[in-house]
């Protein structure tokens, strides 16, 4: 059964199978570790694309509780797997409260986040939700960008956020995924050449 009334202009937190997400959805709802699920396909890597101070989008503002004009923690990456970009990550970590987030993010360098979410018992992770991004999200410019460096430009992408607390602090994770993602395989590793 597909219902195709889902709406595209906004973050569900149900994800409705229709014939453009069902081969997605493996990957939007799965709560393990992004990082890991790739990880056991290929070889893993992250290029971070920003890190600093920056405005949230006016939908992460209001999730995290920050007002308009104020400035956050930023940071953008590409995941890829056998050098293939197949996922566009953003996150939003709020100045305040203050606490160690900041220091841990800072340093991450190319390292991937989720290694600290998943590592560490203090992250609490929240439901996840759905969207498929198109050009009335402002991320969607910049996870084309980073996700199309073949040049094609589909005209949406499926996209998930999640929330994940910190004791006080908390982080929204956005990840956009790549077509590309769906031919990655279980096996992934490439198999030893045959015995001559
Ligand atoms: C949350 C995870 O971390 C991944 C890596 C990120 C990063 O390094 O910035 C951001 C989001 C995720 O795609 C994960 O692996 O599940």
């Amino acid at each position: 059964m597909f219902d195709s009334s889902a709406s595209q202009g906004r973050w569900r937190s149900r994800l409705l199978r229709t014939p453009a997400n069902v081969a997605f959805i493996p990957w939007l709802r799965d709560r393990a570790s992004l990082t890991a699920r790739i990880q056991a396909r290929g070889g893993f890597a992250v290029r971070v694309l920003r890190q600093g101070l920056g405005l949230p989008t006016t939908d992460e503002a209001r999730r995290l509780g920050i007002g308009p004009g104020v400035l956050a923690w930023i940071r953008e990456v590409a995941l890829l797997c056998d050098e293939q970009v197949v996922v566009f990550a953003h996150t939003v970590l709020p100045r305040r409260p203050r606490g160690p987030l900041q220091v841990w993010l800072a340093r991450l360098g190319n390292r991937s986040l989720g290694a600290l979410l998943f590592a560490h018992p203090g992250f609490k992770r929240g439901k996840i939700n759905f969207r498929r991004l198109d050009n009335r999200h402002a991320l969607f410019a910049p996870a084309l960008r980073a996700l199309q460096r073949d040049g094609t430009a589909p005209d949406s992408l499926w996209a998930r956020r999640s929330h994940f607390r910190f004791g006080a602090q908390s982080v929204l994770v956005t990840e956009v995924f790549a077509a590309r993602i769906l031919k990655l395989s279980e096996t992934g590793k490439k198999a030893p050449p045959a015995a001559s």
